[in-house]
Order: structure tokens, then sequence, then C-alpha cells
């Protein structure tokens, strides 16, 4: 259950004299998620999602992910609006932990994606990468090649715990991913984590994106390589070209990616990968403290990354090409 930090009703009823949202009614912690508390409120204002910033979420990050926000809402991206104070700030603190109030988003997160839902999906990713394009704050992607060798070197001794062999390989990863990571690609302000639990539909309408707390700016189409990742493999590990395809074209129906972009775009599957197997990895061998969070398997990754290592050309994921 990811709430780290409880927090009592008279802790929540003086932090929210702060907010003109009325009255507490109710309150109760959030089961999902993984990095921060999160609480869902009744007030007689309506109803709102409490999240208290937990240890790996860096405090000076919280005025981009949250200005990030307003910003696509303005821009008719569905996300979470920030809740202004009535001294107009939107990050306080609670419990000893930085806190913000953010709108709450009707839908719920698909458990078994379908075609159509990838690509809403595809369209979604491109209208965030363009109303992001005016966004005056940047943050750098800390979870990129430096960023992955770190949680590496936090790992690979005991890796071979989790599959025999796996040093080696993910050793030969790195080294191809080193020496044929693009150096340039049109980049902008990226989401880094639109899973399928980060997505709500109502129907196979999508309905709102969350979850902008790996957001930074980084090439777009690690994006989109991200998104093939999370919502274009089976259960049992297979590619759904089909899946693949709807979710590049509603990408490409707002955003064609450009000649450099698709050439790249198996290395950067290959990366976002590795990405995931990574903090997977390093949560299940060393578990984040403090909450009993249900462990996500770093194996899933490892075959996504096999995968990816035979695909030459970007026709195999399903990209039609104009
Ligand atoms: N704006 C929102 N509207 C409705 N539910 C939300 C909203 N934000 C978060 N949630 C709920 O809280 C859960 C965890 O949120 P998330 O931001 O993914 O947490 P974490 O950053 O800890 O992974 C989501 O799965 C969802 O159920
Ligand atoms: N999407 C990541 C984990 C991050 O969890 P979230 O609840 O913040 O989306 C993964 O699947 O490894």
């Amino acid at each position: 259950m990811a709430v780290y930090t409880d927090i009592t009703e008279s802790e929540l009823g003086a932090f929210l004299r702060d907010y003109n949202i009325g009255e507490l009614l109710s309150y109760k912690g959030i089961a999902e998620g993984t990095e921060n508390s999160n609480f869902i409120l009744h007030t007689t204002g309506g109803t709102f999602i409490l999240t208290l910033y937990e240890k790996r979420v860096d405090r000076d990050d919280l005025p981009f992910f949250l200005g990030l926000m307003d910003h696509l809402a303005q821009r008719d991206v569905s996300c979470p609006l920030p809740v202004k104070r009535a001294d107009g700030e939107i990050i306080g603190e609670l419990a000893g932990r930085p806190a913000a109030i953010i709108t709450f988003l009707e839908g719920m997160w698909p458990r078994r994606p379908t075609t159509a839902h990838c690509r809403e999906v595809g369209v979604a990713l491109a209208k965030l990468h363009l109303a992001g394009q005016d966004f005056p704050l940047q943050r750098r992607n800390d979870l990129s090649l430096p960023g992955w060798q770190r949680l590496w070197d936090g790992c690979r001794e005991r890796c071979d715990e989790v599959e025999h062999g796996l040093e080696a390989e993910v050793s030969d990863d790195f080294a191809a991913l080193e020496a044929g990571w693009p150096a340039d690609l049109p980049s902008g302000v990226i989401h880094a984590d639109l899973f399928p639990d980060n997505v709500f539909f109502l129907g196979e309408r999508l309905s709102g994106l969350i979850d902008f707390y790996f957001a930074c700016n980084d090439f777009y189409a690690y994006d989109v390589a991200t998104c093939l990742n999370a919502w274009c493999f089976e259960r049992d590990h297979s590619f759904n070209i089909t899946k693949g395809a709807a979710l590049l074209a509603g990408y490409q129906s707002l955003r064609p990616l450009d000649a450099a972009e698709v050439e790249a775009l198996p290395l950067l599957c290959r990366g976002s990968a590795l990405r995931f197997m990574l903090t997977r990895l390093y949560d299940w061998l060393h578990g984040p403290d403090g909450a009993m969070v249900q462990k996500r398997d770093p194996l899933e990754y490892v075959r996504k990354m096999r995968f990816h290592r035979q695909i030459i050309s970007a026709t195999e994921y399903g990209l039609q090409q104009s």
C-alpha cells in the first residue's frame, strides 16, 4: 500500500485551513501508486487527491511537476489541476513532508488495454508533447544513461539472484546503449512513465493522464518507446503489432516522427526497457522502506529488452511510414 506517511484528522484539518475547498467530510489512503503517499479527500467543495511527496521526489522538482500539470490542463490536456491555497501557493507541508492537493479525475485505468486504448494513448502523448513546447521550466532526466548506471552499480553484484546470467547480459546492453544512444533528437517535456495505471478511461474514451512525477526534458521518441513497452505487449510477453500500429498511428496523427526518430526507435525501446527493468530490479533487491508496496517484476522487462535486441526496423513495431 502506497501510504508511507500517515496523517491524523487534526493535522489534515489544520492543513486544509490554508485552502478554500470547504470542510473535510472524509479522507482515505489510496492503495495504488509507488512513489508517494496519496489520499482521497471528500470536502464540502468536492473530491480531491492529496499527495505527500516521499524521499524519491526532490522538493526542488515540485514546481516543475505541479507547474507542468497546470500548464497542460490550461492547454486542453486532461490532467489534474493543482489547487491553490488562499495565499496563492500550491505546495504546503503536512506531517513533515511537502504536500499538494490536485483535482480528482474521473475514470479507471485499463487492466487489459485494447487496440482502441493504444490509439488514444498515442494521440494523448503527442498532444502532451505539443502542449509542453512552451512550458518555461526545464528538468533533466535523471533516469537516463548516467542514472541507469548508478542504479546498475547498486544491483549488479546481486542481480544473478533474480536470474542466473543477468549480470553478463545487462552489461552487454549497457555497452550497446552507450555506444549507440542518440546525441540529438527532437526533445522537450516528456511524461516518462505513461503506463496504463497512469491513464484513465471512461469506456474507450481517454479521460485523463496522471502521475507527472517522472516528467522531464528528453527525446519525444523516448516517451513513445516507453509507451510501446508499457501498452503493446501481451500477458504472454509477445509484442502485439496491431496495438503498436494503433499507438504509433495515434501519435503520428498529431506529431509525425522524423527519419532520425524512426531510425532510433528500436534502441530507444531497448533503453526504456532497461530503465524500467533497473528501477524494478533495484526495488526487488533493496525494497522501498516503510511501506508494503507490491514489487514489480524486473524479468518482465528483461524479456522486453531481449525482444528489442533483435528488432532491425521500426516497421516491426507497426510503424507505417508516409
Ligand atoms: N488526480 C487524480 N484523480 C483520481 N485519482 C488519482 C489522481 N491522482 C492519483 N490518483 C489515484 O492515486 C493512485 C496513485 O497515484 P500516482 O500519482 O500514480 O502515485 P505514485 O506517484 O505514488 O505512483 C492512482 O493509481 C489513482 O488511483
Ligand atoms: N511504471 C513503473 C513504476 C512506477 O509506478 P507508478 O505507480 O508511479 O506509475 C513500472 O511499471 O516499473
